[in-house]
């Protein structure tokens, strides 16, 4: 588990790498709380030229929102390390974030999350595009998977810093068509220990249609079980 542990820390597969190495600071997601300007790096949570009217009109609701107060957007970067305040040293591996890896805007993920500090709701204005195909027209379910893991995994992290998803249970209700506008709407319900429950649903964006329902079990990654003997 050790050797686990530390192989994955330094592959950039954990979602810690999106928060700082230390779990001392006030939030553990205090890098997010920073402008997206900050690292220089495109932040590809703002909108673009690909984004229907309703994903814009989604997202233009929750900054405005976010402008009062009750919501916080998270910057999306397209790689890891990125997302750190205190990145470390890099390799000459180049990674990607799963989510983030085409270079084309529109046809993979689209996406913008938002947090609600006090609800501890993670919500994703997600807009699939063609290359996320499933069945004929509609998403893979892979892709839905993926997309609920990152924005319950996004939530869990906000709360409690370095987890990484041990069970997720997916029930698929109806299917998304490509290039429609669904909201994930997540949120923690409890937390026994390293324990973190999550739960949440995809709905259309006028919140009609029920698509999938998912509870995601987190895991905190106790950091003094890394082992750098091999660094
Ligand atoms: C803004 C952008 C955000 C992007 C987010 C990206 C999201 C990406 C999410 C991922 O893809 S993470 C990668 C997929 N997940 C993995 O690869 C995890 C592989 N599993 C492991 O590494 C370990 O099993 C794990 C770290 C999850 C737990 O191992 P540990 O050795 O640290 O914990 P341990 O096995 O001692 O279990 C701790 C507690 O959790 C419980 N537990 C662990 N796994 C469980 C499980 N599967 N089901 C139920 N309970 C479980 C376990 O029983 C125990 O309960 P108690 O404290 O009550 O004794």
């Amino acid at each position: 588990m050790l050797r686990l542990c530390s192989r994955l820390l330094r592959g950039g597969a954990v979602i810690g790498h999106l928060t700082s190495w230390s779990h001392t600071g006030p939030s553990p997601l205090r890098c997010f709380s920073v402008s997206h300007s900050c690292h220089g790096h495109r932040d590809y949570s703002l909108p673009n030229a690909t984004w229907s009217r309703h994903t814009q009109e989604l997202y233009r609701k929750y900054e405005e929102l976010s402008k009062i107060g009750a919501w916080r957007r998270i910057p999306s970067y397209n790689s890891s390390v990125h997302h750190m305040a205190d990145a470390p040293p890099r390799g000459s591996r180049v990674t990607r974030l799963f989510t983030r890896n085409l270079d084309q805007d529109g046809v993979g993920f689209e996406y913008s999350m938002f947090y609600n500090v006090a609800e501890k709701r993670m919500i994703c204005i997600f807009q699939p595009g063609d290359y996320l195909e499933g069945p004929p027209g509609y998403t893979h379910g892979g892709c839905i998977a993926t997309i609920l893991d990152s924005t319950l995994g996004a939530g869990a992290m906000y709360i409690c810093g370095k987890v990484m998803t041990a069970n997720l249970n997916i029930n698929y209700l109806n299917p998304v068509p490509l290039g429609s506008t669904v909201i994930v709407d997540c949120h923690v319900e409890k937390v026994e220990g390293r324990k973190v429950y999550t739960r949440g649903q995809v709905r259309s964006h006028d919140d009609q249609i029920l698509h999938t329902e998912a509870t995601g079990l987190f895991i905190k990654l106790n950091m003094r079980e890394v082992d750098h003997s091999t660094d």
